[in-house]
């Protein structure tokens, strides 16, 4: 399937969770066999060219994604994880959201030192978390030079922001004007 087809398959929720958003919900995706293989495949092979010796993914869409991909190469899988979830000492690092603030943990054990880690999330939309993302991972020593996305609100200028902190941010497809 073409990014094209696979973009048939997001489903457009106005006013979740908070009025005036237009959530782009990928459960309508996941749930299309062909359609997740598809996009898992796409993802797959940007994160091959871009050198990933693991892939790092961010709770809870970004697991989806992510674990499966890193499954497909063969390499390992970082969780990067909301509060109070890893049993170990973890560093952390608050955000914003797009509507709201968060945090994220890791385990700083789980990244051998200066590895290739890729960020993969189902979508950018303000950049906050894979900017806080980043940060993280490059706190427990890991190579972060590229982030990708099956969705990109580019109206929301999350990947300009990503790409002037000197990432490469690819994405399967947009939706101008979020
Ligand atoms: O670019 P940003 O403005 O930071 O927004 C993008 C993030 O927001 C969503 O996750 P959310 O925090 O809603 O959590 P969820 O995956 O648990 O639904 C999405 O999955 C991204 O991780
Ligand atoms: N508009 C949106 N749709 C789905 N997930 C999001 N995360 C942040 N903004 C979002």
């Amino acid at each position: 399937m073409t990014p094209e087809e696979i973009k048939a398959l997001v489903r457009t929720v106005p006013d979740f969770p908070a009025p005036g958003i237009l959530f782009r919900d990928v459960t309508t995706l996941i749930s299309h066999g062909k359609g997740l293989s598809a996009c898992v495949d796409h993802l797959a092979d940007r994160a091959r060219a871009a050198g990933a010796e693991a892939i790092a993914g961010m709770e809870a869409r970004g697991f989806i994604f992510g674990a499966a991909v890193a499954a497909r190469m063969g390499v390992g899988f970082i969780p990067v994880r909301k509060p109070g979830k890893l049993p170990v000492n973890t560093i952390g690092i608050d955000y914003a959201l797009e509507y709201g603030r968060d945090r994220l943990e890791i385990d700083p054990t789980a990244i051998p030192q200066g590895q290739r880690v890729v960020i993969i999330d189902d979508l950018i939309a303000t950049g906050g978390t894979a900017l806080a993302a980043a940060e993280l991972l490059r706190m427990a020593s890991a190579s972060v030079t590229h982030a990708l996305f099956v969705i990109d609100l580019p109206g929301l200028h999350g990947a300009a922001r990503l790409r002037d902190a000197g990432l490469t941010v690819e994405a399967l497809m947009d939706f101008p004007g979020h």
